[in-house]
């Protein structure tokens, strides 16, 4: 049983497919946690509360947790740290932790990465890792065979939420797009590392934004679990994921960051939080997305 197996059960568990990125940003924070002063040190342990407050408000709607590595690394080893910690908190919360690290390299680098982020045992503790194709399929090799000894998952990117994906991702060789190639690759490192639930170790990026491109995606991959960013914040709507989801409402999981973590920037959750206190709001605008997910998507189906 690896992370594929542990996936599901916390989305059956939760009966959600939410996962909840950790993005935190200076200059939306709540002010009480702005107080300490703003140098590396003061900002990094800022990040730190804050992220563990959020951990503690979505920890009941949410099937996972994405932080994003970039967020941390801007305040340099400060920031790493409070990374770590945050790692933690959400492992000891029971919360699979996705770490949203886009890594990659030639084949004897990217070795190093997979056994420093991937696995309980590792030095980061990440159950899963997003991982980037464009260095081809030996650079991939490495995370796999690591993920599979550890039991641990990989994301791999196919096809981007952002519009300059479709630069490179959409163009055509050999009479397929190269996010088509890339994703029959990913189905068949899924194939050779299935768990008992059906689906592999090695998982998927696919944007809400491109909702046909998913559709065909979830197709051409029926072993290969998503993660669907994109929802909420850059535009797509729950009926934009609904075809990410298999028939029985497994198969996918769908990322929002800023529209739940700062939930209490947005009046309609300030006027609700019956405390006023922001980790009522971030709590509240889980449950939402919990509950539009389940509303529009197979995801209603757990
Ligand atoms: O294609 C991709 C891959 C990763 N992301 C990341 O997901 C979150 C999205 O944040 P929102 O605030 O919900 O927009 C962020 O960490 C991105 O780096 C993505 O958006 N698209």
């Amino acid at each position: 049983m690896g992370f594929s197996d542990d996936l599901a059960r916390a989305v059956q568990q939760k009966r959600s497919p939410l996962v909840v990125g950790i993005d935190p940003r200076w200059d939306q924070l709540p002010e009480a946690l702005r107080e300490g002063g703003d140098g590396l040190a003061e900002r990094a342990a800022a990040f730190r509360e804050f992220s563990l407050g959020v951990i503690g408000a979505v920890e009941p709607h949410a099937a996972a947790i994405k932080p994003q590595v970039a967020f941390f690394e801007e305040l340099g080893p400060h920031g790493m740290t409070a990374l770590g910690d945050v790692i933690a908190a959400a492992r000891a919360a029971g919360l699979p932790v996705i770490v949203d690290g886009k890594r990659n390299d030639i084949g004897s680098t990217a070795e190093a990465y997979a056994r420093g982020w991937l696995g309980r045992g590792s030095a980061w503790g990440g159950d899963a890792l997003t991982v980037s194709p464009y260095l081809g399929d030996d650079s991939l090799d490495p995370f796999v065979e690591v993920a599979t000894d550890r039991g641990a998952g990989l994301f791999v990117l196919v096809k981007t939420s952002n519009p300059g994906g479709a630069l490179w991702q959409d163009r055509v060789a050999d009479g397929q797009t190269l996010y088509q190639s890339i994703g029959a690759h990913v189905q068949s490192l899924a194939v050779a590392s299935l768990d008992e639930c059906g689906y592999g170790a090695v998982g998927a990026v696919v944007g809400a934004t491109y909702p046909r491109q998913l559709a065909e995606l979830r197709e051409l991959m029926p072993h290969v679990w998503f993660l669907i960013p994109g929802y909420g914040s850059q535009g797509g709507t729950a009926a934009d994921v609904a075809a990410g989801f298999a028939a029985d409402g497994l198969g996918a999981v769908v990322n929002s960051s800023r529209g739940v973590i700062f939930a209490y920037q947005r009046s309609e959750y300030v006027d609700r939080a019956a405390s006023g206190h922001w980790t009522d709001c971030v709590a509240a605008a889980a449950a939402d997305a919990v509950a539009d997910l389940r509303r529009h998507t197979p995801a209603g189906r757990l």
